[in-house]
Protein backbone atom coordinates (compact mmCIF):
# COMPACT_ATOMS: atom_id res chain seq x y z
CA UNK A 1 0.00 0.00 0.00
CA UNK A 2 1.44 3.41 -0.95
CA UNK A 3 2.49 5.42 1.82
CA UNK A 4 0.58 8.46 3.39
CA UNK A 5 0.99 11.79 4.68
CA UNK A 6 -0.98 14.03 6.76
CA UNK A 7 -1.33 17.69 6.89
CA UNK A 8 -2.59 19.74 8.69
CA UNK A 9 -1.33 23.89 8.34
CA UNK A 10 -3.37 27.48 8.65
CA UNK A 11 -4.16 28.64 5.17
CA UNK A 12 -1.67 31.91 5.41
CA UNK A 13 0.95 29.13 6.31
CA UNK A 14 0.22 27.11 3.57
CA UNK A 15 0.05 29.51 1.17
CA UNK A 16 3.66 31.43 2.44
CA UNK A 17 5.35 28.51 2.35
CA UNK A 18 3.70 27.40 -1.38
CA UNK A 19 2.79 24.22 0.66
CA UNK A 20 1.63 22.49 -2.93
CA UNK A 21 5.17 22.14 -3.98
CA UNK A 22 5.40 20.05 -1.06
CA UNK A 23 2.45 18.14 -2.26
CA UNK A 24 3.80 17.95 -6.03
CA UNK A 25 7.21 16.11 -4.67
CA UNK A 26 4.67 13.81 -2.68
CA UNK A 27 2.98 12.71 -5.60
CA UNK A 28 5.91 12.20 -7.67
CA UNK A 29 7.53 9.58 -5.59
CA UNK A 30 3.83 7.66 -5.32
CA UNK A 31 3.22 9.05 -1.21
CA UNK A 32 -0.50 9.42 -1.35
CA UNK A 33 -1.28 13.72 0.75
CA UNK A 34 -4.24 14.16 2.66
CA UNK A 35 -5.47 17.26 4.60
CA UNK A 36 -6.21 16.59 8.25
CA UNK A 37 -9.56 18.48 8.83
CA UNK A 38 -13.07 17.90 10.20
CA UNK A 39 -13.71 15.89 7.20
CA UNK A 40 -11.33 13.56 7.85
CA UNK A 41 -12.19 13.05 11.36
CA UNK A 42 -15.29 12.34 10.41
CA UNK A 43 -14.75 9.38 7.78
CA UNK A 44 -11.18 8.10 9.79
CA UNK A 45 -13.45 4.99 10.96
CA UNK A 46 -13.11 3.77 7.31
CA UNK A 47 -9.52 4.62 6.94
CA UNK A 48 -5.86 3.54 8.74
CA UNK A 49 -4.08 7.18 10.05
CA UNK A 50 -1.13 8.55 7.50
CA UNK A 51 2.16 7.33 8.36
CA UNK A 52 3.22 10.94 9.01
CA UNK A 53 1.24 14.04 9.90
CA UNK A 54 3.18 17.66 8.85
CA UNK A 55 1.47 20.60 11.31
CA UNK A 56 1.37 23.75 12.35
CA UNK A 57 -0.80 23.38 15.58
CA UNK A 58 0.34 26.30 16.97
CA UNK A 59 -2.74 28.41 17.82
CA UNK A 60 -5.14 25.42 18.95
CA UNK A 61 -2.08 24.45 21.47
CA UNK A 62 -2.34 28.32 22.55
CA UNK A 63 -5.98 27.77 22.78
CA UNK A 64 -6.12 24.57 24.51
CA UNK A 65 -3.08 25.24 27.24
CA UNK A 66 -3.44 28.61 27.48
CA UNK A 67 -6.97 30.08 27.48
CA UNK A 68 -8.57 26.13 28.57
CA UNK A 69 -10.43 26.42 25.33
CA UNK A 70 -12.48 22.86 25.31
CA UNK A 71 -13.42 22.92 21.15
CA UNK A 72 -9.71 23.16 20.48
CA UNK A 73 -8.99 20.25 22.56
CA UNK A 74 -11.05 18.32 21.49
CA UNK A 75 -9.75 18.66 17.92
CA UNK A 76 -6.06 17.77 19.53
CA UNK A 77 -7.60 14.90 20.99
CA UNK A 78 -8.02 13.75 17.82
CA UNK A 79 -4.22 13.75 16.70
CA UNK A 80 -3.43 12.44 19.99
CA UNK A 81 -5.84 9.31 19.73
CA UNK A 82 -3.27 8.94 16.93
CA UNK A 83 -0.39 8.56 19.00
CA UNK A 84 1.64 5.05 18.06
CA UNK A 85 0.22 4.89 14.88
CA UNK A 86 1.72 7.87 13.11
CA UNK A 87 4.20 10.31 13.32
CA UNK A 88 3.62 13.62 14.32
CA UNK A 89 6.06 16.16 13.13
CA UNK A 90 6.35 17.53 15.30
CA UNK A 91 5.12 15.94 19.22
CA UNK A 92 2.35 18.17 20.68
CA UNK A 93 3.81 17.91 24.02
CA UNK A 94 7.62 18.83 22.67
CA UNK A 95 5.72 21.80 21.09
CA UNK A 96 3.96 22.85 24.21
CA UNK A 97 7.28 23.79 25.44
CA UNK A 98 7.75 26.45 23.47
CA UNK A 99 4.52 28.30 23.97
CA UNK A 100 4.71 29.97 27.05
CA UNK A 101 8.40 32.03 27.43
CA UNK A 102 8.82 31.35 30.73
CA UNK A 103 9.20 27.49 30.37
CA UNK A 104 11.16 28.52 27.29
CA UNK A 105 13.61 30.00 28.60
CA UNK A 106 14.10 28.10 31.71
CA UNK A 107 14.72 25.00 29.54
CA UNK A 108 16.65 26.58 27.49
CA UNK A 109 18.57 28.04 30.48
CA UNK A 110 19.15 24.42 31.20
CA UNK A 111 21.59 23.88 29.08
CA UNK A 112 24.45 25.20 30.41
CA UNK A 113 26.56 26.19 26.86
CA UNK A 114 23.59 28.31 26.25
CA UNK A 115 23.50 32.09 26.72
CA UNK A 116 19.89 33.22 27.54
CA UNK A 117 19.90 36.79 28.84
CA UNK A 118 18.49 37.42 32.11
CA UNK A 119 14.91 37.72 32.33
CA UNK A 120 11.96 37.43 35.66
CA UNK A 121 8.32 36.23 34.51
CA UNK A 122 5.75 38.84 35.88
CA UNK A 123 2.51 36.58 36.41
CA UNK A 124 -1.16 38.45 36.35
CA UNK A 125 -1.23 38.23 40.23
CA UNK A 126 0.91 41.19 40.24
CA UNK A 127 -0.82 44.58 39.66
CA UNK A 128 -0.13 48.28 39.04
CA UNK A 129 0.59 48.90 42.54
CA UNK A 130 3.51 45.77 42.46
CA UNK A 131 6.21 48.24 40.65
CA UNK A 132 8.28 48.14 43.85
CA UNK A 133 8.35 44.46 44.28
CA UNK A 134 9.06 44.31 40.68
CA UNK A 135 12.13 46.24 40.61
CA UNK A 136 13.09 44.73 43.81
CA UNK A 137 12.83 41.24 41.61
CA UNK A 138 14.53 42.85 38.26
CA UNK A 139 17.34 43.75 41.19
CA UNK A 140 17.46 40.75 42.86
CA UNK A 141 18.18 38.78 39.46
CA UNK A 142 20.87 41.28 38.26
CA UNK A 143 18.57 43.11 35.39
CA UNK A 144 19.52 46.34 34.44
CA UNK A 145 17.61 48.88 31.91
CA UNK A 146 16.73 49.14 29.50
CA UNK A 147 14.76 46.02 29.49
CA UNK A 148 12.10 44.03 27.48
CA UNK A 149 9.13 43.30 28.20
CA UNK A 150 7.39 39.93 25.89
CA UNK A 151 3.88 39.01 26.39
CA UNK A 152 4.32 35.22 27.78
CA UNK A 153 2.45 33.21 25.22
CA UNK A 154 5.02 32.84 22.67
CA UNK A 155 2.91 32.68 19.64
CA UNK A 156 0.10 33.08 17.62
CA UNK A 157 -1.20 36.89 17.21
CA UNK A 158 -1.22 38.02 20.99
CA UNK A 159 2.05 37.34 21.18
CA UNK A 160 4.44 39.49 19.27
CA UNK A 161 3.48 43.18 21.10
CA UNK A 162 6.79 44.03 23.03
CA UNK A 163 7.74 47.16 24.78
CA UNK A 164 11.10 48.50 25.93
CA UNK A 165 11.57 50.30 29.17
CA UNK A 166 14.08 52.42 29.84
CA UNK A 167 13.58 52.51 34.04
CA UNK A 168 11.56 51.74 36.85
CA UNK A 169 9.32 55.22 36.55
CA UNK A 170 7.74 53.28 33.94
CA UNK A 171 7.30 50.12 34.83
CA UNK A 172 3.96 51.02 35.02
CA UNK A 173 3.73 50.36 31.44
CA UNK A 174 3.90 46.35 31.42
CA UNK A 175 1.19 44.56 30.60
CA UNK A 176 0.66 40.94 32.52
CA UNK A 177 1.50 38.68 32.20
CA UNK A 178 5.05 38.77 30.95
CA UNK A 179 8.24 37.96 30.75
CA UNK A 180 11.00 41.09 31.42
CA UNK A 181 14.19 40.43 30.02
CA UNK A 182 17.94 42.60 29.74
CA UNK A 183 17.93 44.41 26.52
CA UNK A 184 21.47 43.42 24.97
CA UNK A 185 22.58 45.89 22.84
CA UNK A 186 23.50 43.57 19.29
CA UNK A 187 24.49 46.57 16.91
CA UNK A 188 21.16 45.72 15.22
CA UNK A 189 21.41 42.86 13.69
CA UNK A 190 19.38 39.30 13.89
CA UNK A 191 20.57 36.50 12.83
CA UNK A 192 17.69 33.22 12.60
CA UNK A 193 18.45 30.13 11.94
CA UNK A 194 15.98 27.54 10.09
CA UNK A 195 16.25 23.68 10.74
CA UNK A 196 15.18 21.30 9.48
CA UNK A 197 15.97 18.01 11.25
CA UNK A 198 17.21 15.55 8.55
CA UNK A 199 20.44 16.14 10.85
CA UNK A 200 21.89 18.63 13.06
CA UNK A 201 24.17 19.79 10.07
CA UNK A 202 20.80 20.67 8.46
CA UNK A 203 20.08 24.11 9.16
CA UNK A 204 20.23 27.19 7.23
CA UNK A 205 21.32 31.35 8.83
CA UNK A 206 19.40 34.29 7.34
CA UNK A 207 21.04 38.10 8.90
CA UNK A 208 17.89 40.45 9.52
CA UNK A 209 17.50 43.73 11.23
CA UNK A 210 16.72 44.15 14.64
CA UNK A 211 16.75 47.14 17.35
CA UNK A 212 19.69 49.49 17.18
CA UNK A 213 21.45 50.10 20.11
CA UNK A 214 20.43 51.76 23.01
CA UNK A 215 22.64 53.98 25.44
CA UNK A 216 20.86 55.30 28.28
CA UNK A 217 21.65 59.25 29.19
CA UNK A 218 18.46 60.19 30.18
CA UNK A 219 15.23 59.01 31.15
CA UNK A 220 13.48 57.68 27.63
CA UNK A 221 9.44 57.06 27.89
CA UNK A 222 8.64 53.68 26.39
CA UNK A 223 8.87 52.30 23.45
CA UNK A 224 6.34 49.69 21.76
CA UNK A 225 6.28 47.68 18.85
CA UNK A 226 5.18 44.89 17.25
CA UNK A 227 8.03 42.33 16.76
CA UNK A 228 7.55 41.62 12.87
CA UNK A 229 8.08 45.45 12.08
CA UNK A 230 11.95 45.66 13.69
CA UNK A 231 12.72 42.09 12.25
CA UNK A 232 10.84 40.76 9.01
CA UNK A 233 12.40 40.64 6.09
CA UNK A 234 10.29 44.27 4.97
CA UNK A 235 11.49 45.63 8.26
CA UNK A 236 12.08 49.38 8.34
CA UNK A 237 11.45 51.05 11.74
CA UNK A 238 13.12 53.97 13.22
CA UNK A 239 13.76 51.53 15.83
CA UNK A 240 16.31 49.65 13.16
CA UNK A 241 19.37 51.30 12.48
CA UNK A 242 20.02 54.35 10.23
CA UNK A 243 21.13 53.26 6.76
CA UNK A 244 24.56 55.59 7.67
CA UNK A 245 25.15 52.73 10.23
CA UNK A 246 26.97 50.01 8.47
CA UNK A 247 27.03 46.16 10.18
CA UNK A 248 27.41 44.25 7.33
CA UNK A 249 30.52 43.10 8.68
CA UNK A 250 28.65 41.22 11.46
CA UNK A 251 29.17 37.81 10.86
CA UNK A 252 28.60 34.20 12.59
CA UNK A 253 30.74 31.57 13.70
CA UNK A 254 28.79 27.96 11.83
CA UNK A 255 30.42 25.49 14.24
CA UNK A 256 29.02 27.94 17.25
CA UNK A 257 25.53 27.36 15.72
CA UNK A 258 25.96 23.74 14.87
CA UNK A 259 26.52 23.25 18.43
CA UNK A 260 23.83 25.63 19.78
CA UNK A 261 21.45 23.46 17.07
CA UNK A 262 22.49 20.51 18.07
CA UNK A 263 21.72 21.19 21.72
CA UNK A 264 18.63 23.19 21.41
CA UNK A 265 17.33 20.33 19.21
CA UNK A 266 18.10 17.39 21.42
CA UNK A 267 16.80 19.45 24.44
CA UNK A 268 13.19 19.68 23.01
CA UNK A 269 13.17 16.80 20.64
CA UNK A 270 11.90 19.08 17.58
CA UNK A 271 12.59 18.87 14.11
CA UNK A 272 11.30 22.18 12.52
CA UNK A 273 12.37 25.38 14.30
CA UNK A 274 13.60 28.93 14.26
CA UNK A 275 16.07 29.84 16.77
CA UNK A 276 16.75 33.96 16.94
CA UNK A 277 20.34 34.99 17.90
CA UNK A 278 21.66 37.95 18.57
CA UNK A 279 25.53 38.64 19.34
CA UNK A 280 26.02 41.26 22.10
CA UNK A 281 28.27 44.02 21.22
CA UNK A 282 30.46 44.12 23.99
CA UNK A 283 30.92 40.56 25.13
CA UNK A 284 30.18 39.04 21.93
CA UNK A 285 28.75 36.63 23.69
CA UNK A 286 25.85 34.55 21.85
CA UNK A 287 22.22 35.07 22.88
CA UNK A 288 19.37 33.21 22.23
CA UNK A 289 16.15 35.10 22.31
CA UNK A 290 13.28 33.35 20.74
CA UNK A 291 12.73 29.89 19.75
CA UNK A 292 9.91 29.33 17.17
CA UNK A 293 8.00 26.13 16.25
CA UNK A 294 7.78 25.55 12.35
CA UNK A 295 9.00 29.36 11.25
CA UNK A 296 8.54 30.91 8.04
CA UNK A 297 11.55 29.65 6.60
CA UNK A 298 11.73 33.03 4.40
CA UNK A 299 14.96 32.98 3.02
CA UNK A 300 15.36 29.34 2.67
CA UNK A 301 14.56 28.78 -1.09
CA UNK A 302 14.39 24.38 -0.79
CA UNK A 303 12.38 24.57 2.43
CA UNK A 304 9.47 21.96 0.51
CA UNK A 305 12.18 19.79 -0.34
CA UNK A 306 14.24 19.51 2.67
CA UNK A 307 11.13 18.80 4.50
CA UNK A 308 10.31 16.19 1.71
CA UNK A 309 13.30 14.85 2.32
CA UNK A 310 13.12 14.57 6.21
CA UNK A 311 9.71 12.88 5.89
CA UNK A 312 11.12 10.23 3.10
CA UNK A 313 13.90 9.92 5.97
CA UNK A 314 11.30 8.57 8.52
CA UNK A 315 9.24 6.32 5.62
CA UNK A 316 12.36 4.76 4.56
CA UNK A 317 13.09 3.98 8.49
CA UNK A 318 9.36 2.83 8.92
CA UNK A 319 9.45 0.07 6.05
CA UNK A 320 12.89 -0.71 6.97
CA UNK A 321 11.76 -1.58 10.75
CA UNK A 322 8.49 -2.88 8.85
CA UNK A 323 10.49 -5.36 7.17
CA UNK A 324 12.92 -5.99 10.01
CA UNK A 325 9.70 -7.25 12.20
CA UNK A 326 8.48 -9.11 9.56
CA UNK A 327 11.53 -10.99 8.98
CA UNK A 328 11.73 -11.10 12.59
CA UNK A 329 8.98 -12.97 12.50
CA UNK A 330 9.16 -15.27 9.27
CA UNK A 331 12.79 -16.28 10.91
CA UNK A 332 10.67 -16.90 14.32
CA UNK A 333 7.46 -18.83 12.49
CA UNK A 334 10.12 -20.70 10.93
CA UNK A 335 12.63 -21.75 13.71
CA UNK A 336 9.18 -22.67 15.56
CA UNK A 337 8.02 -25.59 12.87
CA UNK A 338 11.83 -26.36 12.21
CA UNK A 339 12.29 -27.15 15.93
CA UNK A 340 8.34 -28.88 15.54
CA UNK A 341 10.12 -31.18 12.72
CA UNK A 342 13.30 -31.55 14.50
CA UNK A 343 11.27 -32.36 17.62
CA UNK A 344 8.93 -35.04 15.86
CA UNK A 345 12.49 -36.71 14.47
CA UNK A 346 13.29 -37.14 18.42
CA UNK A 347 9.61 -38.51 19.18
CA UNK A 348 9.93 -41.01 15.91
N1 LIG B 1 16.88 40.47 24.99
C1 LIG B 1 16.82 41.21 23.90
N2 LIG B 1 17.71 42.21 23.70
C2 LIG B 1 17.63 42.98 22.58
N3 LIG B 1 16.70 42.86 21.64
C3 LIG B 1 15.79 41.89 21.80
C4 LIG B 1 15.81 41.00 22.91
N4 LIG B 1 14.78 40.15 22.79
C5 LIG B 1 14.15 40.46 21.65
N5 LIG B 1 14.75 41.51 21.03
C6 LIG B 1 14.29 42.16 19.79
O1 LIG B 1 12.88 42.06 19.75
C7 LIG B 1 12.46 41.31 18.60
C8 LIG B 1 11.31 40.40 18.96
O2 LIG B 1 11.67 39.49 19.98
P1 LIG B 1 11.21 37.97 19.99
O3 LIG B 1 11.94 37.24 18.91
O4 LIG B 1 11.34 37.45 21.34
O5 LIG B 1 9.69 38.16 19.60
P2 LIG B 1 8.68 37.22 18.88
O6 LIG B 1 7.44 38.00 18.66
O7 LIG B 1 8.57 35.96 19.61
O8 LIG B 1 9.42 37.00 17.49
P3 LIG B 1 9.07 35.95 16.34
O9 LIG B 1 8.27 36.72 15.35
O10 LIG B 1 10.40 35.50 15.83
O11 LIG B 1 8.31 34.86 16.98
C9 LIG B 1 13.71 40.55 18.16
O12 LIG B 1 13.67 40.28 16.79
C10 LIG B 1 14.81 41.53 18.52
O13 LIG B 1 14.89 42.53 17.54
O1 LIG C 1 4.30 31.62 9.60
P1 LIG C 1 3.42 31.78 10.81
O2 LIG C 1 2.14 32.43 10.51
O3 LIG C 1 3.27 30.52 11.55
O4 LIG C 1 4.15 32.85 11.75
C1 LIG C 1 5.42 32.63 12.32
C2 LIG C 1 6.39 33.55 11.76
O5 LIG C 1 6.50 33.35 10.37
P2 LIG C 1 6.15 34.50 9.36
O6 LIG C 1 6.16 35.80 10.08
O7 LIG C 1 7.20 34.39 8.34
O8 LIG C 1 4.80 34.14 8.84
C3 LIG C 1 7.76 33.31 12.35
O9 LIG C 1 8.67 34.25 11.83
P3 LIG C 1 10.15 33.78 11.50
O10 LIG C 1 10.80 33.47 12.81
O11 LIG C 1 10.09 32.61 10.60
O12 LIG C 1 10.66 34.96 10.79
C4 LIG C 1 7.71 33.50 13.85
O13 LIG C 1 7.33 34.81 14.14
C5 LIG C 1 6.67 32.59 14.45
O14 LIG C 1 6.60 32.88 15.83
C6 LIG C 1 5.32 32.84 13.80
O15 LIG C 1 4.42 31.89 14.31
P4 LIG C 1 3.29 32.30 15.35
O16 LIG C 1 4.00 32.95 16.48
O17 LIG C 1 2.36 33.24 14.66
O18 LIG C 1 2.69 31.00 15.68
MG1 LIG D 1 8.50 33.78 18.83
Amino acid sequence: MEPTIGYYLPCKKYYKLHFEQFLILCKRAQIKTIEINDDYFNSIHSQSPPNIIVHKLTDILCREVLNDDKMAHQFLEKFRQMKGRTIMIDNLESISQLLNRHVQYSLLKEIQTIYVPPFISITDEFTANDCQKIQQLLTNNNIQYPIICKPIQAHGSESHNMKIIFDSSHLIDIQYPCILQQFINHDGILFKIFLVGINDDNFYIVKRSSIRNFTITQSLETISFHSSEVSSTQACSNLNNGEDIIVDGITIDNERIKELVRLIKKKFELNLLGIDVIINCQTQQYAVIDVNYFPGYEGMKDFNQQLFNLCENILNEQSLQLKSHLNKTIFKNNSVSLMKIQSSKIIY
